[in-house]
Protein backbone atom coordinates (compact mmCIF):
# COMPACT_ATOMS: atom_id res chain seq x y z
CA UNK A 1 0.00 0.00 0.00
CA UNK A 2 1.25 3.53 -0.43
CA UNK A 3 0.08 6.30 1.07
CA UNK A 4 -0.48 10.14 -0.84
CA UNK A 5 0.36 12.99 0.74
CA UNK A 6 -0.86 15.60 -1.88
CA UNK A 7 1.21 15.21 -4.92
CA UNK A 8 3.74 12.77 -3.39
CA UNK A 9 3.53 8.62 -2.65
CA UNK A 10 5.05 7.37 0.29
CA UNK A 11 6.21 3.72 0.14
CA UNK A 12 7.03 3.23 -3.47
CA UNK A 13 10.69 3.78 -5.11
CA UNK A 14 13.54 5.73 -3.65
CA UNK A 15 12.23 6.80 -0.04
CA UNK A 16 11.24 10.12 -0.40
CA UNK A 17 13.22 13.14 1.54
CA UNK A 18 11.78 15.65 4.17
CA UNK A 19 13.73 18.37 5.16
CA UNK A 20 12.62 20.38 8.52
CA UNK A 21 12.19 23.57 9.18
CA UNK A 22 13.82 24.51 12.99
CA UNK A 23 13.07 28.33 12.66
CA UNK A 24 11.65 29.73 16.04
CA UNK A 25 10.09 32.97 15.02
CA UNK A 26 8.07 33.76 12.51
CA UNK A 27 10.54 35.49 10.39
CA UNK A 28 12.91 32.16 10.38
CA UNK A 29 10.74 29.86 9.50
CA UNK A 30 9.77 31.90 6.64
CA UNK A 31 13.09 32.42 5.65
CA UNK A 32 13.63 28.82 6.43
CA UNK A 33 10.87 27.34 4.47
CA UNK A 34 11.90 29.45 1.14
CA UNK A 35 15.21 27.82 1.53
CA UNK A 36 14.07 24.45 1.95
CA UNK A 37 11.52 24.75 -1.13
CA UNK A 38 14.64 25.81 -3.52
CA UNK A 39 15.93 22.59 -2.09
CA UNK A 40 12.72 20.68 -3.01
CA UNK A 41 12.16 18.03 -0.75
CA UNK A 42 9.36 15.45 -1.38
CA UNK A 43 7.95 17.32 2.01
CA UNK A 44 8.61 19.74 4.98
CA UNK A 45 8.36 18.98 7.95
CA UNK A 46 7.53 21.81 10.59
CA UNK A 47 9.01 21.31 14.04
CA UNK A 48 6.35 23.17 15.75
CA UNK A 49 8.24 22.87 19.29
CA UNK A 50 10.78 25.25 18.23
CA UNK A 51 8.22 27.99 17.58
CA UNK A 52 8.16 29.02 21.41
CA UNK A 53 6.01 32.03 20.65
CA UNK A 54 3.10 29.99 18.58
CA UNK A 55 2.86 27.25 20.91
CA UNK A 56 2.10 30.19 23.61
CA UNK A 57 -0.65 31.66 21.20
CA UNK A 58 -1.89 29.46 18.76
CA UNK A 59 -3.61 32.48 16.99
CA UNK A 60 -0.22 33.29 15.55
CA UNK A 61 0.44 29.59 15.46
CA UNK A 62 -2.62 29.06 13.07
CA UNK A 63 -1.53 32.65 11.17
CA UNK A 64 1.75 31.63 10.10
CA UNK A 65 0.68 27.87 9.09
CA UNK A 66 -0.96 30.20 6.46
CA UNK A 67 1.97 32.21 5.17
CA UNK A 68 3.91 29.07 5.17
CA UNK A 69 1.20 27.55 2.75
CA UNK A 70 1.20 30.82 0.86
CA UNK A 71 4.85 30.42 0.79
CA UNK A 72 5.82 26.67 -0.80
CA UNK A 73 2.60 26.23 -2.78
CA UNK A 74 1.88 22.44 -3.26
CA UNK A 75 4.70 21.46 -1.25
CA UNK A 76 3.57 18.63 1.29
CA UNK A 77 3.62 20.07 5.24
CA UNK A 78 3.58 17.42 7.68
CA UNK A 79 2.98 19.06 11.44
CA UNK A 80 5.61 17.96 14.15
CA UNK A 81 5.28 19.06 17.90
CA UNK A 82 8.38 16.53 19.19
CA UNK A 83 7.73 16.64 23.17
CA UNK A 84 11.06 16.65 25.53
CA UNK A 85 10.79 13.38 26.53
CA UNK A 86 11.35 12.52 22.94
CA UNK A 87 13.98 14.83 21.74
CA UNK A 88 11.73 18.42 21.61
CA UNK A 89 13.12 21.49 22.66
CA UNK A 90 9.76 22.56 24.49
CA UNK A 91 8.04 21.17 27.76
CA UNK A 92 4.60 20.50 27.44
CA UNK A 93 2.29 19.26 29.50
CA UNK A 94 0.50 15.59 28.71
CA UNK A 95 -2.69 17.39 28.42
CA UNK A 96 -1.57 20.82 26.30
CA UNK A 97 0.09 18.28 23.85
CA UNK A 98 -2.87 15.94 22.69
CA UNK A 99 -4.45 19.52 22.73
CA UNK A 100 -2.35 20.94 20.49
CA UNK A 101 -2.33 18.12 18.42
CA UNK A 102 -6.09 18.36 18.03
CA UNK A 103 -5.57 22.17 16.90
CA UNK A 104 -3.04 20.69 14.40
CA UNK A 105 -5.72 18.76 12.82
CA UNK A 106 -8.80 21.05 13.29
CA UNK A 107 -7.13 24.18 11.77
CA UNK A 108 -5.36 22.06 9.00
CA UNK A 109 -1.96 23.27 9.98
CA UNK A 110 -0.40 21.24 7.48
CA UNK A 111 -1.05 17.87 5.59
CA UNK A 112 0.20 15.34 8.04
CA UNK A 113 0.81 15.17 11.47
CA UNK A 114 2.93 13.54 13.48
CA UNK A 115 1.09 11.83 17.24
CA UNK A 116 3.82 10.04 19.32
CA UNK A 117 2.76 6.53 20.03
CA UNK A 118 3.51 6.98 23.84
CA UNK A 119 0.13 9.15 25.43
CA UNK A 120 -2.88 7.92 26.70
CA UNK A 121 -4.24 5.24 24.49
CA UNK A 122 -7.95 6.47 23.97
CA UNK A 123 -6.78 9.98 23.02
CA UNK A 124 -4.36 8.82 20.63
CA UNK A 125 -6.63 6.75 18.94
CA UNK A 126 -9.70 9.50 18.98
CA UNK A 127 -6.30 11.68 17.68
CA UNK A 128 -6.37 9.93 14.53
CA UNK A 129 -10.04 9.31 14.18
CA UNK A 130 -10.30 12.83 13.75
CA UNK A 131 -7.19 13.27 11.29
CA UNK A 132 -8.74 11.15 9.61
CA UNK A 133 -12.21 13.33 9.32
CA UNK A 134 -10.13 16.23 8.53
CA UNK A 135 -7.93 14.32 5.58
CA UNK A 136 -4.62 14.51 7.67
CA UNK A 137 -2.48 11.91 7.17
CA UNK A 138 -1.35 10.49 10.34
CA UNK A 139 2.65 9.62 10.83
CA UNK A 140 2.85 8.15 14.23
CA UNK A 141 6.43 8.11 15.89
CA UNK A 142 8.64 7.31 18.86
CA UNK A 143 11.93 8.07 19.54
CA UNK A 144 14.72 6.71 21.85
CA UNK A 145 17.66 9.06 22.16
CA UNK A 146 19.68 6.53 24.01
CA UNK A 147 19.60 3.26 22.49
CA UNK A 148 17.90 1.00 20.12
CA UNK A 149 15.53 -1.50 21.55
CA UNK A 150 15.40 -4.97 21.13
CA UNK A 151 14.19 -6.36 18.06
CA UNK A 152 11.10 -7.44 19.25
CA UNK A 153 10.43 -4.05 21.06
CA UNK A 154 10.87 -1.81 17.55
CA UNK A 155 8.72 -4.48 15.70
CA UNK A 156 6.04 -4.60 18.39
CA UNK A 157 5.79 -0.46 18.50
CA UNK A 158 5.43 -0.24 14.51
CA UNK A 159 2.47 -2.64 14.36
CA UNK A 160 1.31 -1.20 17.80
CA UNK A 161 0.76 1.77 16.00
CA UNK A 162 -0.50 0.35 12.87
CA UNK A 163 -3.21 -1.01 15.12
CA UNK A 164 -3.65 2.36 16.62
CA UNK A 165 -4.70 3.52 12.90
CA UNK A 166 -1.75 5.35 12.04
CA UNK A 167 -1.09 5.42 8.41
CA UNK A 168 2.74 5.49 8.55
CA UNK A 169 4.36 4.36 11.90
CA UNK A 170 7.85 5.96 12.37
CA UNK A 171 10.69 4.72 14.94
CA UNK A 172 13.74 6.67 15.36
CA UNK A 173 16.47 5.52 17.73
CA UNK A 174 20.47 5.90 18.61
CA UNK A 175 22.52 2.82 18.02
CA UNK A 176 25.58 2.44 20.54
CA UNK A 177 27.61 -0.05 18.01
CA UNK A 178 26.57 -1.47 14.07
CA UNK A 179 25.16 -4.36 15.92
CA UNK A 180 22.82 -2.02 16.88
CA UNK A 181 21.89 -0.62 13.75
CA UNK A 182 21.61 -4.05 11.91
CA UNK A 183 19.22 -4.67 14.69
CA UNK A 184 17.08 -1.42 13.82
CA UNK A 185 17.59 -2.36 10.04
CA UNK A 186 16.65 -6.11 10.86
CA UNK A 187 13.22 -5.22 11.89
CA UNK A 188 12.76 -2.44 9.59
CA UNK A 189 12.98 -5.36 7.19
CA UNK A 190 10.74 -7.72 9.03
CA UNK A 191 7.94 -5.41 9.99
CA UNK A 192 7.87 -3.71 6.42
CA UNK A 193 7.32 -7.25 4.84
CA UNK A 194 4.36 -7.82 6.50
CA UNK A 195 2.74 -4.49 7.24
CA UNK A 196 0.28 -3.25 4.50
CA UNK A 197 1.64 0.74 5.80
CA UNK A 198 4.12 1.90 4.72
CA UNK A 199 7.03 2.43 7.76
CA UNK A 200 9.74 4.86 8.74
CA UNK A 201 12.58 4.26 10.73
CA UNK A 202 16.03 5.83 11.58
CA UNK A 203 19.20 4.89 13.32
CA UNK A 204 20.62 8.08 14.31
CA UNK A 205 24.20 9.52 14.72
CA UNK A 206 26.96 9.01 12.64
CA UNK A 207 26.70 5.15 13.25
CA UNK A 208 22.98 5.48 12.05
CA UNK A 209 24.10 7.36 9.09
CA UNK A 210 23.61 4.39 6.56
CA UNK A 211 19.78 3.20 7.64
CA UNK A 212 19.28 7.17 6.54
CA UNK A 213 20.33 6.50 3.03
CA UNK A 214 19.59 2.62 2.67
CA UNK A 215 15.80 2.83 3.16
CA UNK A 216 14.99 1.44 -0.04
CA UNK A 217 16.70 -1.76 0.37
CA UNK A 218 15.51 -2.40 4.09
CA UNK A 219 11.85 -0.82 3.67
CA UNK A 220 11.82 2.43 5.05
CA UNK A 221 9.51 5.28 2.97
CA UNK A 222 11.03 8.63 3.84
CA UNK A 223 14.24 10.26 5.39
CA UNK A 224 14.81 13.18 7.24
CA UNK A 225 18.08 15.71 5.04
CA UNK A 226 18.77 19.27 6.41
CA UNK A 227 18.83 22.46 4.83
CA UNK A 228 20.92 25.01 7.37
CA UNK A 229 20.56 23.47 10.80
CA UNK A 230 19.21 20.04 11.55
CA UNK A 231 16.66 18.70 13.89
CA UNK A 232 18.61 15.25 15.28
CA UNK A 233 21.67 13.84 14.72
CA UNK A 234 23.18 12.13 11.73
CA UNK A 235 21.06 13.68 9.20
CA UNK A 236 23.10 14.40 5.97
CA UNK A 237 22.64 17.23 3.96
CA UNK A 238 19.15 17.01 1.57
CA UNK A 239 21.81 17.05 -1.28
CA UNK A 240 24.07 14.41 0.28
CA UNK A 241 21.45 12.36 0.92
CA UNK A 242 19.58 12.66 -2.45
CA UNK A 243 22.60 11.77 -4.22
CA UNK A 244 23.45 8.85 -1.60
CA UNK A 245 19.75 6.91 -2.12
CA UNK A 246 20.50 7.53 -5.44
CA UNK A 247 23.52 5.44 -5.40
CA UNK A 248 21.73 2.58 -3.77
CA UNK A 249 18.83 2.60 -5.80
CA UNK A 250 17.14 -0.71 -7.07
CA UNK A 251 16.74 -0.56 -10.49
O1 LIG B 1 10.97 11.82 13.76
C1 LIG B 1 11.77 12.50 13.16
C2 LIG B 1 13.02 11.93 12.71
C3 LIG B 1 14.20 12.71 13.22
O2 LIG B 1 14.30 12.55 14.62
C4 LIG B 1 15.47 12.17 12.60
O3 LIG B 1 16.18 11.43 13.29
O4 LIG B 1 15.75 12.47 11.44
C5 LIG B 1 14.02 14.18 12.87
C6 LIG B 1 12.72 14.76 13.40
O5 LIG B 1 12.58 16.10 12.98
C7 LIG B 1 11.55 13.95 12.92
O6 LIG B 1 10.38 14.36 13.56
Amino acid sequence: MTVKIRNIDLGTGLPKIAVPNVGSNEAEILTSAKEIAQAKPDLMEWRIDYYKSGIEDLTKLTATAKKLRELVGELPILVTFRTKNEGGVLPLTEDKYLELVETVIINRLGDAVDIELFHDENRVKHLVQLAHDYNVVVIMSNHDFEKVPAQDVIEFRLKKMATLGADIPKLACMPQSAGDVLRLLSATDSVHKVLEQPIITMAMGDLGKVSRIAGQVFGSCLSFGAVGKSSAPGQLSIRDLREAEKFLELK
